[in-house]
């Protein structure tokens, strides 16, 4: 595309993450609010679910995974532009989207608190740096989502579409979750050397673009054979990009490791956005959706389920729990659920 089109886009988003900014009431609001302990949150569990958390609540829990990983200590984090800023990203999400929306971003940057917070050895393997491009990256990952796959953007040749070639998602997730932080009043990192700045956006970049499943399935077989050595020393950048990328993709699919009642519930969001994707393309492309986005093949959905978890989820989460043995209630989660829904096939 012509390079006039290509900056009228750009601006397009910049606009949009300014008419994002939050209210200056919600933001004193916030600021003023006294934030719950970890404990009351339950933000430590792998089981923790957002369902049912009033809306504010989200944005005090988020609060508190920052104060907690001290990274409002370590950053010199204006604390009125964190307020700012996570208000502004839960804007920066669709309500009207079933599945890829705030409550999405809070339960993936909860996996990754959970997950940080329960093994040791990633506090030693991960900078303070990378801690604070995870926390960002897993609430950003998904900004602005339509509740559509980036083969519909690309196939409908939507603006997203014209600017990356691929990726297009993920690259708008990360442009949006750039100008947030460029953004007058919540600019969080601004208390970073001109490095640590560089740096820390480089692997936000990284771990947002890491969040396509095609560039997982593309990346995962080192990180498996990784997992069946006895001792990784981790020290290599390319291997701690790797196991960050990793990390982003299993905080990203945790929502497979919860119990029951709640899988059941988010699945339920899930088939929502896939089948409307699927009634826009036979309205607009005229052509029959694939299997998971027909709403006539409802009934294979457990069928379908046991696939994801087999081809996509439970092969990371074994060889994360390979690695970091405090991380296998994610795995358990996984395989209980596989046999939830493998009685459902069953049933059907
Ligand atoms: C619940 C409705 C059916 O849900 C699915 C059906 C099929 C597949 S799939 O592995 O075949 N595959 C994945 C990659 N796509 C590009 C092509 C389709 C995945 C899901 C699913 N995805 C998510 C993540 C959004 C969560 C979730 O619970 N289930």
């Amino acid at each position: 595309i012509t390079e006039e089109r290509r900056a009228s886009i750009e601006v397009t988003q910049e606009v949009l993450a300014y008419h994002i900014t939050a209210a200056e009431s919600d933001i004193q609001a916030l600021q003023e609010a006294t934030i719950p302990s970890v404990e009351s949150l339950n933000i430590l569990d792998f089981h923790f679910s957002d369902f049912g958390l009033p809306e504010d609540l989200t944005t005090q829990a988020t609060i508190r995974m920052f104060l907690d990983l001290n990274l409002v200590q370590d950053f010199n984090i204006d604390y009125k532009s964190l307020c700012q800023w996570v208000l502004t990203v839960r804007r920066g999400y669709r309500n009207s989207v079933p599945y890829h929306n705030w409550n999405h971003a809070l339960s993936t940057a909860q996996s990754m608190f959970a997950m940080l917070k329960a093994t040791d050895e990633l506090q030693t393997i991960f900078s303070r740096l990378e801690i604070l491009a995870l926390m960002i990256a897993t609430l950003n990952h998904d900004l602005d989502h339509r509740g559509v796959s980036n083969s519909y953007i690309e196939r409908s040749q939507q603006p997203l579409a014209q600017l990356y070639g691929h990726s297009s998602l993920e690259n708008h997730h990360y442009n949006l979750c750039l100008f947030i932080l460029n953004n007058t009043g919540s600019q969080i990192l601004s208390g970073l050397s001109a490095e640590d700045h560089r740096t820390v956006l480089h692997m936000i970049k990284r771990a947002i673009l890491a969040t396509d499943l095609t560039v997982y399935m593309e990346r995962r077989t080192e990180f498996f054979s990784l997992a069946k050595k006895s001792r990784v020393n981790w020290k290599s950048e390319k291997q701690k990009d790797l196991l960050r990328s990793m990390l982003m993709t299993a905080s990203d699919l945790s929502a497979i490791t919860k119990p029951w009642p709640e899988q059941k519930r988010i699945a339920k969001l899930v088939t929502m956005e896939f089948f409307a994707q699927g009634d826009k393309e036979k309205k607009e492309f005229k052509i029959k959706p694939i299997d998971i986005m027909n709403r006539e093949n409802s009934t294979r959905l457990p069928y379908m389920q046991v696939e994801y978890i087999d081809d996509i989820c439970y092969p990371l989460y074994k060889a994360v729990s390979r690695l970091f043995n405090t991380c296998s209630p994610l795995l358990k989660g996984c395989k209980k659920n596989r046999e939830n829904w493998m009685h459902l096939t069953e049933k059907a």
